[in-house]
């Protein structure tokens, strides 16, 4: 019998859940946003089966309801959705990046019969909104779930059976060391990367020349100062109190790397970089805790046709690209041509391809 699975706020992450479960047999998906031109959008993109303008009656019919919604938003839908007439076998779940606030509130829910299981897609990016959603967003990514300690086992092996088509790898997790972890690992290196751009912001009113030299380096690290605010307000202000475990922990760190500095005794200057350097290079890649894209820098001339160029000769290799991007870093003759592969494998035959058939040299950051 055909399921539905109704979708509450389809952008990057609920829409990229949508897209996934549409390739689940006999499951419909069925989708609302608050925005109207995010539904219209919906329906044009084919994100979602069908397109509804109001939740409540649509979750009358649902066997599992996904909110893809900024963390706040799905605590005021969980709320509201206690006064809903919901089937009694019903799976509600959420993609927020937070989690302890969300199961505490979600203990109304289920004192009243209705079955909340926490979720967590540990893949994303600083795009937002329905245009950014893609189908494979969470391929070999960890997707958490964080059930309550007394869910039924049924019930979670329902969820996991539908969540399966989103190719996430599922774990389940205690909400709040999920929210320790996640604090480590997303939510306050966004607090690191917003905090470096405002530093930058205050030194370009004195050298203004500083922000046209943002080269690599800095893009890499702030990348994910370009996410949505409302979304990084919202997950903060529900993991302060873990986020502020974490800054009292990088404020001791930093005073440690000034005496390392005032001291300037370089072995053990060279010790802190080669210890940082050595733990982020045995970061599981492959395992899928972040979303990795496997980037090739480029450097190429500026002539007409030199992306076709490239291009080209990877697809007479048969390698497979999955992003291309330029990257404005010099101010002079050439660029960087940024290209994303799949996987490793691509990325390392990627290289030899490049250096068989033509002459610029390539980096892996
Ligand atoms: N961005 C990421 O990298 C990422 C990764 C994993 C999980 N998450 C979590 O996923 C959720 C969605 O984030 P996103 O990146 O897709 O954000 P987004 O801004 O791309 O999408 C949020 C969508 O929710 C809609 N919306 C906002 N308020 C609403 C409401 N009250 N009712 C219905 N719809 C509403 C918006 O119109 C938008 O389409 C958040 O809880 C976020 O914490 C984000
Ligand atoms: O790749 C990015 O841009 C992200 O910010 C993705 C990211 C992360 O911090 O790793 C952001 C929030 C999440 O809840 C999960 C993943």
């Amino acid at each position: 019998m055909t399921k539905n699975v109704l979708v509450i706020g389809l952008g990057l992450i609920g829409g990229s859940v949508a897209l996934a479960l549409q390739k689940a047999p006999q499951v419909k998906v069925i989708g609302y946003d608050a925005f109207i031109q995010t539904r219209a959008m919906a329906k044009t993109l084919q994100v979602v089966h069908e397109v509804v303008d109001d939740p409540k009656l649509a979750a009358e019919k649902a066997d599992f309801i996904i909110f893809g919604t900024p963390v706040n938003a799905t605590l005021d839908w969980m709320d509201k959705m206690q006064t809903w007439t919901l089937k009694s076998t019903v799976i509600v779940t959420d993609t927020g990046s937070t989690k302890s606030l969300i199961m505490e509130k979600a203990k109304e829910l289920q004192a009243k019969g209705i079955t909340f299981i926490g979720g967590h897609p540990m893949a994303g990016s600083h795009k937002s909104g329905i245009t950014a959603a893609k189908p494979h967003l969470f391929e070999n990514a960890y997707y958490m779930l964080t059930p309550h300690a007394e869910e039924l086992e049924e019930n979670i092996e329902k969820l996991e059976t539908l969540l399966k088509y989103t190719h996430g790898k599922l774990v389940r997790v205690n909400a709040q060391e999920h929210d320790h972890m996640t604090a480590v690992v997303s939510h306050f290196p966004h607090i690191v990367a917003a905090s470096l751009v405002h530093q930058l912001y205050q030194e370009n009113a004195q050298f203004p020349m500083t922000s046209s030299i943002a080269a690599g380096g800095f893009r890499d690290i702030t990348r994910i100062a370009s996410s949505n605010p409302l979304l990084w307000r919202d997950i903060t202000v529900q993991n302060r109190e873990e986020l502020i475990g974490q800054l009292e922990q990088w404020l001791k760190e930093m005073d440690a790397v000034k005496d390392l500095l005032q001291e300037g005794d370089v072995a053990l200057i060279e010790q802190y970089f080669a210890m940082a350097k050595e733990v982020r290079d045995e970061l599981p890649i492959s395992a899928g805790a972040f979303y990795t894209s496997f980037d090739l820098y480029v450097d190429v001339p500026d002539y007409p046709g030199v992306i076709s160029e490239i291009t080209g000769y990877l697809a007479e290799d048969n390698i497979s690209i999955t992003n291309i991007r330029i990257v404005e870093a010099r101010e002079d003759l050439f660029g960087i041509l940024v290209i994303s592969f799949q996987n490793e494998d691509d990325r390392e035959r990627a290289v030899k391809c490049i250096a068989r058939k033509a002459n610029f040299e390539t980096y892996i950051s």
